[in-house]
């Protein structure tokens, strides 16, 4: 099983960093708020949303995978934080010149060199 949302709704399979990225790009575009998403704002907006994430786990203790006694109306919202979250990391790393995709990349072979498989097995 690659995650719990492997086999979710038609359609998110194809969305890649470069049609969020351009989308951004677009929707600041058109309501002349390209002059608002500054770093030092993107990072601020980004962390806010972050911190709105959150409130959807506070007091909730831990909670099980796949959040199984979740309402829709619940998971919706989350969708939509995690989706702001996703949004503003995409448009900040847009903003200061870094290639998202690749740099994630390049970061899993670092942490696959960092942890290797057989030296931390399950601990
Ligand atoms: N200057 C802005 C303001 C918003 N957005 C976009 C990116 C986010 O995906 C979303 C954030 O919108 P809101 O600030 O209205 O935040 P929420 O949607 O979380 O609403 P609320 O804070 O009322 O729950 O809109 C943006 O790109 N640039």
């Amino acid at each position: 099983m690659k995650g719990q949302a492997e086999n979710e709704g038609e359609g998110s399979e194809g969305v890649n960093l470069k049609e969020l990225k351009n989308k951004m790009y677009d929707f600041a575009e058109e309501r002349d708020w390209d002059q608002f998403h500054t770093p030092r704002n993107l990072l601020l907006a980004l962390v806010g949303e972050v911190g709105e994430l959150s409130e959807i786990f506070q007091w909730k203790g831990e909670v099980p995978r796949g959040l199984p006694d979740w309402e829709e109306k619940e998971k919706q919202h989350l969708g939509e934080e995690l989706s702001d979250v996703l949004l503003y990391l995409v448009r900040l790393s847009d903003i200061c010149g870094i290639d998202l995709g690749k740099a994630a990349l390049r970061k899993l072979e670092l942490n696959a060199i960092k942890y290797p498989a057989s030296l931390c097995q399950g601990s």
